[in-house]
């Protein structure tokens, strides 16, 4: 369906004066799995991401997208679907007016706002004002937002945060759907025992350096969690 978009992030480097936020980054993501990006708060997640969309130039490095930068793409924002944080909502907007705002924006039609509020599960409340949602509401508001380009290449920034267990069950099914699709699906998280539910392979960061990389199965393989496999990791890197 989708052609192949596989990320390729090779020696990406930021600093903020003297914050190291990444150092010589490199790791490739493929499509058709779910890729968990890992590591705990301030590890330089943030700052790939915001790279990779082109918000922020790098010092050195590049992220490439299917072989290409993303100011590069031809359709960047219908290539690459992202939700970098919930709380982007004109509060006063129903949820179904921010989405046709944004299909506007990105030339794709109305119907395609129905469709992404039927894949989010949130068509019941798709008439009530956004200001008024929950968390896990604007999360998922924040994912159709994501999806209403039907992107190839989905970038998620801790899409858990306010979703109770029944709702990161539901997000473990689309995501492992939509990357059944060929679709590359990362998954940045700071909560290693959320994120073990969703992910197939992980890459694991930690002070803005590529701790590990590879299937989640390999990583845990002895039968420990992700959080004890990356205590395990740290300890030896201490
Ligand atoms: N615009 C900025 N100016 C100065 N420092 C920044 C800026 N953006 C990020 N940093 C710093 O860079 C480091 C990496 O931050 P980043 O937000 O990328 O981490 P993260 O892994 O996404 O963390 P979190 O899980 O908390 O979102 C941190 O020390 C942060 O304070």
């Amino acid at each position: 369906m989708h052609p192949p978009h596989r990320l390729e992030i090779r020696g990406l480097t930021k600093r903020f004066g003297k914050v190291e936020a990444v150092t010589d980054l490199t790791f490739d993501v493929e499509p058709g799995r779910v890729t968990g990006f890992l590591g705990p708060n301030g590890s330089g997640k943030t700052t790939t991401l915001r790279m990779l969309l082109g918000l922020v130039a790098p010092d050195g490095g590049t992220a490439r997208i299917g072989g290409r930068r993303y100011r590069d793409l031809p359709e960047p924002a219908r290539t690459v679907g992202a939700a970098l944080e919930a709380s982007n909502f004109h509060p006063a907007r129903t949820g179904r007016d921010h989405l046709r705002v944004y299909a506007d924006m990105l030339g794709v039609p109305t119907a395609r706002v129905e469709e992404a509020l039927a894949l989010t599960g949130i068509t019941d409340a798709a008439h009530r004002r956004a200001g008024g949602y929950s968390t896990g509401m604007r999360q998922r508001l924040n994912l159709a937002t994501a999806l209403l380009g039907d992107p190839p290449v989905l970038v998620l920034d801790e899409p858990t945060n306010g979703l109770d267990p029944e709702g990161i069950a539901w997000l473990r099914g689309l995501l492992r759907r939509l990357a059944g699709e060929g679709r590359m699906v990362l998954v940045a998280s700071h909560v290693l025992s959320e994120a073990e539910r969703l992910v197939d392979d992980v890459v694991v960061m930690r002070r803005g350096r590529l701790l590990a990389t590879g299937p989640l199965a390999a990583l845990t393989a002895d039968g420990i969690g992700l959080e004890a496999a990356f205590l395990r990791l740290t300890g030896a890197a201490a």
